[in-house]
Parts: C-alpha cells; structure tokens; sequence
C-alpha cells in the first residue's frame, strides 16, 4: 500500500530546468555546495528524446579550440572523481586518431592542443590500426588519452550523486511557465515552486522555451542519424572492439566531419556518424516520412568503403539524437541579459557531453554570483546581436 502523500515542498535555493547530462551535473556541483536544490525533467527517467541518451560518447584532449582544450584535464579529472563517487567504471580509454590532410588548420590546432603528440602515415595508421585505411597523402594524428564514456551509465550516476547529497530530482514533470522576480516562480504540469536562482538547462527545446522571457537565441536543433555499421567478418579486420575513436577534419565529401566509436553498445557493430543533420523541431523530429532521402546514409557508406573496408557498407542500426547548434557551435552559458538570477546553459552543438562536469561547474559558480572558474567571453549570449525581444 502507498504511503500517505506528503505536503509537497516548494521553496528551494535552485530550480534546474531540464536533467540531461549538463542539467544533472550543474545539479550535482549545487548540491555538493550545500544547496537545496531542484531537478525538474518533463520526461520519466531514463528516457531517450533528448540528446544524453545512449551508451556512447567520444572524450578527447584533442580540441582546436583552446577555450576547450584547456577544460579537458578537469573535465577528465571529475569524470574519475565520479567513477570513484559511484564505484561504476564510466570510460574506456580507447585512443582516438585524428584523419585529415596535414597541415589543416584544425587538426594542427589539435596537434598543438596535445602537446606530445603522434603523427602516422598511412602505412604507419595501417600497421598500428589495421582497419583503417587513409587516402593517398592524408596523416592521423593520434590522442591516446581519448577514449569513450558510457554516456547513459554516466547521466545515472551524476544523479544519483546529485540525490545522495540531498538533491530532489522530479521527473515526468514538465515546466510549463516561468515568473522572473528575485524570487522566480516555476510552474509545471504538476505543482508550482520557488527560488531565488533558476537555470535552463533544456537542451533542443531551450530556443522556444526562452522566448517566453523575452529571448531569440539562435538555437537551431538538428536531428542526427545515429549508425551502426557491422564488421563483415568479428573480429578479424582490427576493427570492432579494439579500434580506436576516429574523427575527420578538412575531408572535401564530408567538410563537417565523420566520426566513428568501437563496438561497445552492439556486438560487432561500430557506430560511425556523420557530425550533421536535418533541422527539425523536437516536438515533431518522428514525423519525417521514412522515405525521405538521406544524404548522410551515402556519404556515410562511401566514407565507410574507402576508409573502413573491413564493414559492411549499409548500417545494420540507426537510432536518432538531438544537436542544438549554435552559429558558431561554441556553447552558451550565461546570464539572462535582464534577469541576471536566471542562468542559461545551451547550444552543445554536438560535442558537450565530455564537458559536462565543467559545464556544470561553471554554470554552478554563475548562478551563484562567483567568478567563473575559466574565461566566458567564448560563451557570452552578448556574442550574438539582438537577442533581446523588444517587450523588454
Ligand atoms: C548522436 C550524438 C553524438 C554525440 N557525440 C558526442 C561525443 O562523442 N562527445 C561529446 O562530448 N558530445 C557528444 N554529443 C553531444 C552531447 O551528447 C550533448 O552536448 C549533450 O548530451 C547535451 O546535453 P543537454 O543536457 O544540453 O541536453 P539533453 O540531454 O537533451 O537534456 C535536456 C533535458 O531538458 C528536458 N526539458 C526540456 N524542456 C523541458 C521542460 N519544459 N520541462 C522539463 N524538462 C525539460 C529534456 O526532456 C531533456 O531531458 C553527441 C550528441 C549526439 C546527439
Ligand atoms: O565531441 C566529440 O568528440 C564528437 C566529435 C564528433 C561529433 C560528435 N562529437
């Protein structure tokens, strides 16, 4: 028999908006720090809507930014911290290479963000990797911190982190409205609640759910076909559960990228992705027909044939996540320009999760009033003209 139902608590310190993986660990550090703390999600956890679902995501010290390349020893300093925290094994270093032609920008950009590096040709890239086949005159940088966190293992544990410090983490409860003030005012499908400090950490749906205070941020989601490829013969062509990460930069038939992860969420089965897709509304992102064209599934299959002989050439799975992309894909964590107790963290644009600890971390020390722990300028919504409706 259930239990009688308590009153249910309203006033809290922090009200967090959205628990995907940059929500939870923003949670997470508030509620270290002693914070009462709340975690609304609309959906019923775990659920695989959003963009932190899965068991996979690339980590890598490797970035072209520096504004990244210098989060990374932290980032992966509170990943062990909360490996340790849980006692669950959350990643998997694998290494990951790098492929381009030499002398690209970015990938010297992240040649330079390695410090000791690696560069292979590719009989060197064949004979360490024997998989992988680059083109005539193209190099692989390799960065052998890199590997891959469990991303759904992970998500888990950062709540459940989050709950053991004192966090209460309300799922199936969807924020329908939001009352700036100084005490900013919340109401969901499922009762109405109080705090001086709120942030938004909504993922694709936080470019609508923002204008409600008067702000365009230029968010645009992206649907991303997710494909696993399978391995014509386990195990025997170097690739599957003992390859490496692998992501291309400057690639003419690809100029966003692909990228590829080992066999970990399905037997015998790589995860190759293209680092792009449709634009899409992620209330509506089901109702493209299955007969619509994918331009990403052909080039994803002549990549595979030149590059990854040793897979078959069409994706035995494929599942969908969601990017938010911001025009530069760098993130935005900031301050709301008129409320500044309300905090925003968005726009990942499809390489925030290795982050999150930092992420959250930061949006922690914003919200909070203190001085952020790195520089924010790459992140400011000011970077971007005229986001403020004219009501206010
Ligand atoms: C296919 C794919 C591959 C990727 N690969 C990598 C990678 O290799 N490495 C890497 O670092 N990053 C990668 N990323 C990016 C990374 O996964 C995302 O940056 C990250 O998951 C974004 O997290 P989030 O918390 O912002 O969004 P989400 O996980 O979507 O969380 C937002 C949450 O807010 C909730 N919400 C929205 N509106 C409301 C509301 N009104 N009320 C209550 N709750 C609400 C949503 O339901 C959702 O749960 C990848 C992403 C995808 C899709
Ligand atoms: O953040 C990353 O490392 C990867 C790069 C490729 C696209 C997906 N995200």
């Amino acid at each position: 028999m259930a239990a009688p139902s308590q009153p249910q608590k309203s006033t809290y310190d922090v009200i967090v908006i959205g628990a995907g993986i940059q929500g939870s660990f923003t949670a997470y550090h508030l509620a270290q720090r002693h914070k009462d703390t709340l975690l609304l999600e609309q959906f019923l956890l775990p659920h695989s809507r959003g963009s932190s679902h899965g068991q996979s995501r690339i980590i890598r010290s490797a970035y072209p930014q520096e504004c990244y390349s210098r989060m990374m020893p932290e980032s992966f300093r509170l990943w062990q911290q909360l490996e340790a925290e849980t006692g669950t094994t959350l990643y998997r270093q694998t290494g990951l290479v790098l492929l381009g032609p030499p002398g690209e920008p970015e990938l010297e950009a992240c040649r330079r963000s390695l410090g000791v590096d690696e560069v292979l040709d590719a009989a060197a890239l064949a004979q360490r990797f024997p998989g992988f086949r680059l083109q005539a005159g193209q190099v692989a940088v390799l960065d052998s911190t890199a590997g891959v966190l469990f991303a759904d293992r992970a998500l888990r544990a950062a709540q459940e982190v989050f709950r053991r410090h004192g966090g209460t983490l309300r799922d199936g409860e969807k924020v329908l409205r939001i009352e700036p003030g100084p005490t900013v005012t919340v109401t969901t499908t499922a009762g109405v609640y109080r705090a001086p400090l709120l942030i938004i950490t909504a993922g694709a749906w936080t470019g609508a759910f923002v204008e409600q205070l008067g702000l365009r941020l230029p968010l645009q989601p992206l649907r991303i076909d997710v494909c696993y490829w399978r391995e014509k013969q386990p195990g025997s062509a170097g690739l599957g559960s003992v390859s490496p990460c692998f992501l291309t930069l400057g690639l003419s038939q690809a100029p966003h990228g692909i990228y590829g992860l080992p066999s970990i969420e399905y037997p015998g089965l790589m995860k190759v992705c293209h680092h792009n897709g449709s634009p899409t509304d992620p209330e509506k992102r089901d109702q493209a027909s299955s007969s619509t064209p994918r331009p990403d599934i052909a080039t994803l299959s002549s990549f595979i044939s030149s590059y990854l002989p040793g897979l078959e050439t069409q994706p035995a799975v494929m599942e969908t996540c969601l990017y938010t992309n911001t025009p530069d894909e760098d993130f935005i964590l900031d301050q709301h320009p008129k409320f500044s107790n309300i905090v925003i963290g968005a726009g990942f644009s499809g390489h925030g999760f290795k982050l999150a600890p930092v992420v959250g971390k930061l949006l922690c020390e914003l919200s909070l009033g203190e001085e952020p722990s790195y520089n924010m300028a790459p992140f400011a919504i000011s970077r971007f003209p005229g986001v403020l409706g004219a009501a206010l």
